[in-house]
């Protein structure tokens, strides 16, 4: 009998590194691991980006360390990896959810006169977790830094490097650059400019892939271009037309696929490309499992506990704004929570449901912004490790009409990149994959009665 041939999916994300080994065949899971991340707290949020790559060995190890055809890499989308002329880091690598270049993107706004111009040049307005802000900010704050600085790349794109040797990236994770236009496949040398004109910057960015094409090779297997989390996220759960995916990690993210790029000059939905030739415009706040932990450790209880209180709260209780790592949308860099309608006879129930409820209607805000870019008239699908909880997952259908399941794969953003790393291997579509392996099943969720939550968040929210 011959061995079966097997495909790897990495997600590289904010907490963790996380691997899946799948059959290539059947789709089946062989093996899999995970390791964590350094902890993170913005408004200054960073790590070094050879403990990713740490954290990748230690997985793998645990997984272990299978012979595979090939593989592909899904990462924490943004951020901002400098490297010296030798491919070493410059400093440590800047995320996504860092809030120090909060100033670098109003004033990139100001250079091209409007959020429109931004959002018509890239598909995105700037905020701080764009790379092209922190780029300004190191510029800014860090010249000796940026005397280093020989080339710049995406949290996926360092990893693929240290599998291949090489530089490149894909139109996915590009288009949360802020220097790259997915309505045309091509970098914005000028906006680039903006920041430091004397700088080579054809030299310093990564080749930008097609979906199709290899990244080089590591031991043997053909390594795909990868993408951004949330672009892998897409293709690990089947996402088709009329769906939408609700991700719960330390960001929250809601996204769609579109044949159209989207360009939102209000910028809550930024105009990212996804990893298979079409669009995925998403609505991303920072603060989504990070608030629950919180109020989770505050209370004193572990994670099924924590669903048992906040499904038994009674009506009535608080109201939370999840800021607590600022927030990206709205746009509220500077912001904190804030809790709003406490008082004496506050049960522990409602105090884990008032968590619950305020990080899901920020999504559900999302999703309503979503609307105007996506015709959704299918699943609401979620996925992310906070995608666990029961109490999200009832109250995210309590408050939707749409219908909404949580995803069969478990990990989605590595089973994501492991239908990547399989149809650049046989150079197929994703969809003969995702088919093949049975990908887009999900566990249909009932709702709890939301009440009024809904409008007591926004009423507070714009306050
Ligand atoms: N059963 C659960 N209920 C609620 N949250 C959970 C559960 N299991 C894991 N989490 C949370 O999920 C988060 C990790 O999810 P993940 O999607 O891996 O995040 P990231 O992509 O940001 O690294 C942690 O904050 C963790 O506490
Ligand atoms: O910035 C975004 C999306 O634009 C985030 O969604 C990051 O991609 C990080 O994701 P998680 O690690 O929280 O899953």
């Amino acid at each position: 009998m011959t061995a079966a041939t097997l495909v790897a999916g990495v997600d590289s994300s904010t907490q963790s590194t996380k691997v899946e080994v799948r059959d290539l065949v059947t789709g089946a899971v062989v093996a899999s691991g995970s390791a964590p991340h350094p902890v993170v707290t913005p408004p200054c949020s960073e790590q070094d980006p050879r403990s990713w790559f740490a954290a990748f060995e230690a997985a793998w190890a645990q997984a272990g360390s299978p012979q595979v055809a090939a593989i592909s890499v899904g990462g924490q989308q943004h951020g901002m990896v400098v490297l010296d002329a030798d491919d070493q880091p410059v400093c440590r690598a800047k995320l996504w959810n860092d809030t120090e270049s909060s100033d670098d993107a109003a004033w990139l706004i100001d250079q091209l006169g409007s959020p429109a111009t931004w959002a018509d040049a890239v598909g995105s307005v700037p905020v701080a977790a764009f790379t092209i802000t922190k780029l300004s900010w190191l510029h800014r704050t860090h010249p000796d830094a940026w005397r280093r600085l020989a080339r710049v790349v995406l949290p996926h794109d360092y990893l693929t490097h240290r599998l291949t040797g090489g530089f490149t990236t894909d139109r996915g994770d590009a288009s949360g650059t802020g220097y790259w236009s997915p309505a045309t496949e091509s970098y914005r040398w000028d906006l680039l400019d903006l920041v430091d004109a004397d700088v080579a910057w054809p030299e310093v960015v990564p080749e930008v892939l097609g979906s199709m094409d290899r990244a080089g090779l590591w031991n043997g297997a053909v390594v795909a271009p990868g993408s951004g989390d949330n672009m892998a996220a897409a293709l690990g759960v089947g996402l088709g037309p009329g769906d939408a995916v609700m991700s719960f990690g330390t960001s929250g993210a809601v996204f769609a696929t579109s044949s159209t790029p989207a360009a939102d000059p209000s910028g809550a939905v930024a105009g990212f490309a996804d990893a298979t030739g079409r669009y995925l415009p998403l609505v991303c706040t920072s603060n989504a499992t990070k608030v629950l932990d919180a109020v989770r450790r505050l209370l004193g209880v572990d994670h099924a506990e924590f669903d048992d209180l906040a499904l038994a709260a009674e009506p009535g209780g608080p109201i939370v704004l999840p800021y607590f790592d600022g927030e990206r949308t709205p746009y509220r860099p500077e912001a904190t929570g804030m809790i709003d309608g406490m008082r004496t006879d506050v049960s522990r129930a409602q105090f884990a449901r008032a968590a619950v409820d305020g990080v899901v209607c920020g999504l559900l805000d999302g999703l309503d912004a979503l609307q105007a870019h996506a015709a959704l008239d299918g699943r609401l699908v979620l996925v992310g490790g906070g995608a666990k909880s029961r109490a999200v997952q009832r109250v995210v259908a309590g408050l939707t009409a749409m219908d909404v399941v949580v995803s069969d794969a478990e990990q989605a953003v590595a089973t994501g990149a492991a239908v990547q790393a399989a149809a650049v291997l046989e150079q197929c579509d994703h969809r003969a994959i995702q088919q093949r392996w049975g990908l887009g099943e999900g566990t249909v969720i009932s709702g709890v009665d939301g009440g009024d939550v809904r409008l007591r968040y926004a009423t507070l929210r714009d306050r």
